[in-house]
C-alpha cells in the first residue's frame, strides 16, 4: 500500500513540531515537506504532497490554503481566526478545484470535540451559559477558536429552542469584566504560564450548575485528531468545518 504524502506548514511551531513527529511515526504516511515561515510553498508541489497540515497563524493561513487548493492539495487546518468572510472565500476557491478537500478543526482534541457536542446538547436545558477558556500566555488570539465555536453552537441551540436572552442585571461594569459576547454567550479568556489548552463550559439554572471541562495537558493530545483528518480528508471534497464530522458521533 502506498503511503500518504504529507506536508506540515508551521513545522517549527509548537503544534507543527508535534505534527511532524506524529506524521513521521504513522506507518501509513510519509512526511515529504516541513515548511517554516520563510520557505517557499513550491516545496509542496515539488515534493508531491497530497495533504498539507496547516498549523501557522491567522495571518498566513489564507495564502497557504489558496496555494494548496489551487494545486489540488488537500488540507487539514488547525490554525484559528476563521470568520464567515474567510470561510466563504475558501469555499469559492474549493468550488474552482473540485475533488479537493479542506478540514478546518477548531480543536483536534477528541475530548474538546466532545465538550462542544455535549455543550450543544445541554444548551436548551439551562437559563444561563458562560465559557471560560484558559491557555498558555504565548497564544496570539483571544478568545480561542474552540471557545468561539462552542459559543456559536450553544447560541444556535438556545435560539432553536426559543430561549430568551440570558439574565444579567449588570448595569455598570469595567470594560471586559463580563467577557466577550459570542452569539449571546459570554466568553472569558485566561492566559497563564503553565497552562496548555483548557475550557470550561458553565450552565446554570435554578438551584443547579452543570460544568463541562476539558484539559489538553500536552500537544500530543491533538495528534490523533490531526492524523484522522489527514487520512479522511482526501475522500471528502469541499470544506468540512469541525472534526466531529469525521468521528461518526451520531
Ligand atoms: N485546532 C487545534 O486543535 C489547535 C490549534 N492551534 C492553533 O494552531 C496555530 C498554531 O499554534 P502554535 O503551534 O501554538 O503556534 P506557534 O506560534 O508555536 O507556531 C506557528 C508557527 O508557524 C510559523 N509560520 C508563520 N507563518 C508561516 C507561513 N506562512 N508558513 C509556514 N510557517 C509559518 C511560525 O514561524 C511558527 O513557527 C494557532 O492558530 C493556534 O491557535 C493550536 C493548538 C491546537
Ligand atoms: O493556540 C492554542 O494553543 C490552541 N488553539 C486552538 C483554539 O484557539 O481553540 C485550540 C486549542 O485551544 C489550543
Amino acid at each position: 500500500m502506498s503511503k500518504l504524502r504529507v506536508a506540515v506548514l508551521g513545522a517549527k511551531g509548537k503544534m507543527g513540531s508535534e505534527a511532524v513527529l506524529a506524521v513521521e511515526a504513522a506507518e501509513d504516511m510519509e512526511l515529504v515537506a516541513a515548511l517554516g515561515r520563510d520557505d517557499s510553498l513550491d516545496a509542496l508541489t515539488e515534493s508531491g504532497a497530497q495533504v498539507a497540515v496547516e498549523l501557522t497563524q491567522p495571518e498566513s493561513v489564507m495564502g497557504n490554503l489558496e496555494f494548496c487548493v489551487a494545486n489540488g492539495i488537500h488540507a487539514v487546518v488547525g490554525t484559528t481566526g476563521w470568520t464567515e468572510e474567510r470561510l466563504s472565500r475558501l469555499r469559492g476557491q474549493l468550488d474552482a478545484s473540485p475533488g479537493t478537500g479542506v478540514l478546518i478543526a477548531p480543536n483536534f482534541g477528541i475530548g474538546a470535540v466532545l465538550t462542544m457536542r455535549f455543550a450543544q446538547q445541554a444548551a436548551r436545558f439551562f437559563e444561563s451559559a458562560e465559557i471560560v477558556e484558559l491557555h498558555h500566555p504565548n497564544k496570539a488570539d483571544a478568545p480561542s477558536g474552540t471557545a468561539v465555536r462552542t459559543a456559536q453552537l450553544i447560541g444556535e441551540a438556545r435560539q432553536a429552542a426559543g430561549l430568551p436572552d440570558q439574565p444579567d442585571a449588570t448595569s455598570t461594569a469595567l470594560e471586559g469584566a463580563r467577557g466577550a459576547e459570542v452569539n449571546g454567550v459570554p466568553v472569558h479568556a485566561v492566559r497563564l504560564r503553565g497552562l496548555v489548552a483548557h475550557q470550561e463550559v458553565l450552565f446554570g439554572d435554578e438551584g443547579e450548575i452543570f460544568t463541562i471541562r476539558h484539559d489538553s495537558l500536552h500537544r500530543s493530545s491533538f495528534m490523533p485528531g490531526v492524523l484522522l483528518g489527514v487520512r479522511k480528508v482526501p475522500s471528502v471534497p469541499g470544506l468540512t468545518f469541525g472534526l466531529e464530522h469525521f468521528l461518526d458521533l451520531d
